[in-house]
């Protein structure tokens, strides 16, 4: 199994205050920064650009960064992207209309693809992909804001996309995105995940690394009660 990753979303930090917060949720133990991006078309919601991403670098963010990118069409922003730092660039495949092609745009410009799959969207959308994709993102509400509740069905989910990434033999991510908390994360680390998305679990909480510090000790605990 591969190293639990813990993924906090900015979408729910201080953003008066945004390099002081990711520098803070690095420091607490925080694996990657989650880098929502919502254009008020894909989702009813508009949040941050390449040029926050590139603000985050210049600012001495080294962590991966991780773009989860909520807008339609995807393309265009790609480069943008790239150039501003992104590290892993994840796309919704309904907001686009060549999904491989994207897949592999997003690789020529020298980051990891991944593929965002909604609560209603059926696994089977991975058909043909997975060889070319670096991370599955499963979304556990629907996208669009912070702060909702995590959708059980999620769960069976998670396991059948497990399941296709061991077929694969390749190294993919799980990573799943909202509603994740100290009390569900054992049950999603147990259902195959292995990339925890969480942004006001974290950000509303007094002590990062207390939390931060519960969710791993949460994954280590479900992992040895399923070895
Ligand atoms: O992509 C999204 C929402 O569309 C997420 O990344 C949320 O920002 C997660 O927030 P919480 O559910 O953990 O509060
Ligand atoms: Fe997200």
């Amino acid at each position: 199994m591969s190293a639990c990753l813990i993924a906090p979303s900015i979408l729910s930090a201080d953003f008066a205050r945004l390099g002081a917060e990711v520098d803070a949720v690095l420091q607490a133990g925080a694996d990657w920064v989650h880098f929502d991006v919502m254009d008020n078309h894909y989702v009813p919601n508009l949040t941050i650009g390449p040029m926050v991403c590139e603000a985050l670098r210049r600012h001495g963010v080294t962590a991966p960064i991780d773009v989860h990118l909520m807008v339609k069409p995807v393309d265009r922003i790609v480069p943008d992207f790239a150039q501003a730092g992104a590290t892993y660039i994840s796309f919704h495949p309904e907001a686009s209309e060549h999904v491989h092609r994207t897949i592999q745009l997003i690789r020529s410009h020298g980051c990891r693809p991944g593929l965002v799959l909604n609560p209603a969207t059926p696994v089977e959308v991975l058909d043909y992909l997975l060889d070319e994709l670096d991370l599955v993102l499963l979304m556990s509400v629907n996208p669009g804001f912070g702060g909702q509740a995590f959708i059980p069905s999620a769960l069976d989910k998670l396991r059948r996309v497990r399941e296709r990434i061991a077929a694969s033999g390749r190294d993919i991510r799980l990573e799943i995105d909202g509603g994740v908390k100290p009390d569900n994360i054992g049950a999603i680390a147990a259902a195959g995940a292995d990339t925890f998305v969480a942004g006001s679990a974290i950000f509303n909480a007094p002590d990062y690394a207390a939390v931060i510090a519960k969710m791993r000790a949460e994954v280590a605990a479900a992992r040895s009660a399923n070895a």
